[in-house]
């Protein structure tokens, strides 16, 4: 069927070097020539983000020279993919990608002189990767013969809330994204947009986490009215393991807006946790594609959740780094308001619990969250709290959870996953449902997290082979 708008979202992978930047303005043309109107949306270049976090640290701690030779080696390699890209020495691309690295290279400097990485001034740093690899997206699409022009999240119309690091999009995004983009696209121009990032009111640089640009592509679909938004990955889609552990993983075809959303919540890496968010009410599809083989239909987004009981699991998925916060003091926890002022106490950090369980004695809590939040939890914990409370981390925890919408109202699932456990004899320290009956969740000792993720894959019969008989 022909598109009239896609929204194509291309990640680090695909954004990689001038090779892969070249292959992405190609599927983009590919539609643009079907006649499809096409906004591209681009992550940094592979590991440019990770590389930005890491010397804006090192500049914290006052390594300036670590955080230089970061910036040197990035910097050539934003040339060398502009020059590859038929960039001339003085085009406007090449002098547009030296001033992003002097302003770089000057907000780092500041980080160095402070000592002092605040959220704000973090989300600056981290936004120039989607920064410098959106003039080079156009580059290419320029060189394929076709008008783009490239925006930033905040020129693109994106607003969001002060949350940096974290950031949402306010509701008066979507008109003036579509005041934006629609005007470009009108004029017979395809935009391309930095991804992972929008701009609070002030104009300041916010990030949408980990993983954002997938979230920055689905805002742009719904502010426009996309017909589609299209994912390109690594991979064939979204699939039924992580394909790094589960060598026989298979690419899912279809899944519901509420099944992506838990099985990004509890670890695949694949999409953002909200990504879908923007597109339930329109019911816009997602469709997740590989960029290696662009005829393979991939993973298709869309409201419905076809349960099916033959086949009630779709996907086994794992979060790693995850710490158990116990909580304990016989007596104390029993009385209501020191579990609410326990949870009160996470809320205040903003703290995003992954598992809790209550012990029947009222005597102990337990508390899963991802270990860089340990810290934080504990002295949370101990300083919003009263009575005589044992308050203990124990690391070296991963959650594992089944995801499948056709588990709802079936028996027996938990009692296959238990038992597929149990053969490898892992040992299993928490146990979770939500109650949407979308998932069952498992909290295990990290280093077992593999094996078992595995043993469960294989239990539901989620791999290749089981999968061409199904
Ligand atoms: N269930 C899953 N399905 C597909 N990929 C997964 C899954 N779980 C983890 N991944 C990993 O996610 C990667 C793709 O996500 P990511 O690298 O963020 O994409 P991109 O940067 O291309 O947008 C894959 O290379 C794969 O290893
Ligand atoms: N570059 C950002 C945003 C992003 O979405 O990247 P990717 O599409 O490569 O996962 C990150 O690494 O978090």
């Amino acid at each position: 069927m022909a598109h009239s708008l896609l929204v194509m979202k291309f990640g680090g992978t695909n954004m990689q070097g001038a090779a892969a930047i070249r292959h992405s303005a190609s599927l983009a043309a590919r539609s643009i020539r079907e006649g499809a109107k096409v906004v591209v949306v681009v992550s940094a270049m592979a590991g440019v983000t990770n590389g930005l976090l890491r010397l804006a640290e090192a500049a914290q701690g006052g390594d300036i020279a670590t955080a230089n030779d970061e910036i040197a080696a990035m910097r050539t390699r934003h040339f060398t993919a502009a020059q590859d890209l038929g960039a001339t020495p003085d085009s406007a691309t090449v002098r547009e990608i030296r001033e992003l690295h002097e302003t770089l290279r000057q907000a780092v400097y500041g980080v160095y002189l402070l000592r002092e990485l605040t959220p704000r001034s973090r989300d600056l740093i981290v936004a120039f990767g989607e920064r410098l690899s959106a003039p080079l997206m156009a580059l290419a699409l320029g060189g394929q013969g076709y008008q783009a022009h490239h925006l930033t999240g905040g020129q693109a119309g994106i607003v969001t809330d002060e949350h940096f690091g974290n950031a949402r999009p306010l509701p008066g995004s979507y008109e003036r994204i579509g005041d934006r983009l629609g005007g470009l696209l009108d004029a017979g121009i395809t935009p391309v947009v930095a991804g992972f990032m929008g701009e609070n009111e002030e104009g300041a640089i916010t990030t949408l986490g980990r993983g954002g640009t997938d979230f920055s592509a689905t805002i742009i679909g719904k502010a426009l009215h996309a017909d589609e938004v299209w994912a390109w990955k690594d991979v064939d889609g979204v699939m039924s393991a992580d394909p790094r552990v589960v060598p026989d993983a298979r690419n899912i075809e279809r899944l519901s807006y509420g099944e992506v959303m838990e099985l990004a919540y509890f670890g695949a890496k694949v999409l953002h946790p909200l990504a879908v968010t923007p597109l339930q009410e329109s019911g816009i599809p997602l469709r997740v594609k590989s960029a290696a083989d662009p005829d393979f239909p991939g993973t298709l987004v869309g409201a419905e959740a076809d349960g099916d009981a033959a086949h009630p699991v779709k996907a086994v998925t794992a979060i790693r780094g995850v710490s158990l916060i116990n909580v304990t003091g016989a007596g104390v926890l029993g009385v209501p308001e020191v579990v609410a002022s326990l949870f009160a106490a996470i809320a205040r950090e903003n703290i995003t619990l992954l598992m809790v369980s209550q012990s029947s004695s009222m005597s102990n809590v337990s508390l899963a969250v991802q270990s860089a939040d340990a810290r934080r939890t504990l002295a949370a914990l101990r300083g919003g709290m009263t009575g005589e409370l044992k308050v203990e981390e124990q690391p070296g925890v991963a959650v594992l959870a089944i995801v499948g919408a056709g588990m709802r109202g079936q028996k027996g699932v938990a009692a296959r996953l238990f038992s597929a456990l149990a053969g490898e004899d892992v040992n299993i320290l928490m146990i979770s449902q939500g109650s949407s009956e979308l998932n069952i969740s498992v909290a295990i000792d990290a280093a077992e997290v593999d094996t078992a993720t595995r043993a469960v894959h294989a239990a539901f019969g989620l791999g290749q082979e089981a999968g061409a008989t199904a």
